[in-house]
């Protein structure tokens, strides 16, 4: 197996920002695996289906296609609260899980961000961050991205949308959102992106001083 960097966190955290700077840095691919859960929330509402129903969500994590992951329509507002309320789902999960655990064992090493890449997913990772902010910080972080994305979106409902989706991550059954004992805590509340790339990195770095693999 190789040098996998797990990065989990909360919604607008930076996590996918220092991911895919880690991965550039690094020279190893990197997966969002948010996208997983967005393109099978984005297909079932497509297809008219209830985001409540297991064996229709089901059906479409068989079915998806990477092509689905690049698609604009899986980074909008209405994506990212479809894929957690798909998320939920176990047969869901287990739709996704072999895909990434692949991913993750590929040498020479590979970054994944998500919610349970060090605790389920991967959790003999050897470097793990669980990079978070504020809820505010987050939020006006997301309202930035969404608005110059072009959707119309209004501050204070970003924040309720976070305040919701902190509550589903961590409190649903299976695989809630949890900083791994491990998973070393970088709050980039008060950090630039430069900053927490130069955080993360350090982290990174002393992980792979430890590493007994290449
Ligand atoms: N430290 C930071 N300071 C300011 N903006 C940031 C910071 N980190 C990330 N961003 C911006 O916030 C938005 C969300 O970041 P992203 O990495 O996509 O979060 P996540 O993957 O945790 O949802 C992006 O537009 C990104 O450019
Ligand atoms: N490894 C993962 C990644 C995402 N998810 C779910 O997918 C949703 C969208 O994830 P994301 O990482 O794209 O969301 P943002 O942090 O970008 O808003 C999350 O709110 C989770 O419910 C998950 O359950 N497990």
């Amino acid at each position: 197996m190789g040098f996998l960097i797990a990065v989990d966190g909360p919604a607008a955290s930076g996590k996918g920002t220092i991911a895919a700077k880690l991965a550039r840095l690094y020279g190893y691919p990197a997966l969002d695996s948010g996208l997983l859960y967005r393109a099978v929330g984005v297909r079932l509402l497509a297809e008219g289906g209830d985001l409540s129903d297991v064996a229709a969500a089901t059906a479409v994590a068989r079915t998806l296609d990477p092509a689905e992951l690049e698609k604009p329509e899986v980074r909008t507002r209405a994506a990212g609260e479809a894929a957690s309320r798909v998320a939920i789902h176990t047969p869901v999960r287990e739709c996704l899980r072999d895909f990434q655990r692949a991913f993750a064992a590929q040498e020479p090493g590979a970054v994944i961000d998500g919610r349970d890449i060090a605790t389920v997913i991967a959790p003999w990772a050897p470097a793990k961050l669980f990079v978070t902010a504020s809820p505010e910080v987050r939020a006006e972080r997301r309202w930035r991205q969404l608005t110059a994305q072009g959707e119309a979106v209004e501050y204070a409902d970003i924040l309720a949308d976070i305040r919701i989706r902190d509550e589903r991550d961590s409190g649903r059954s299976d695989s809630p959102m949890v900083r791994a004992d491990d998973a070393v805590l970088l709050d980039t509340s008060e950090m630039t992106i430069d900053g927490a790339f130069d955080a993360a990195r350090r982290i990174v770095e002393a992980a792979r001083a430890n590493w007994s693999g290449n």
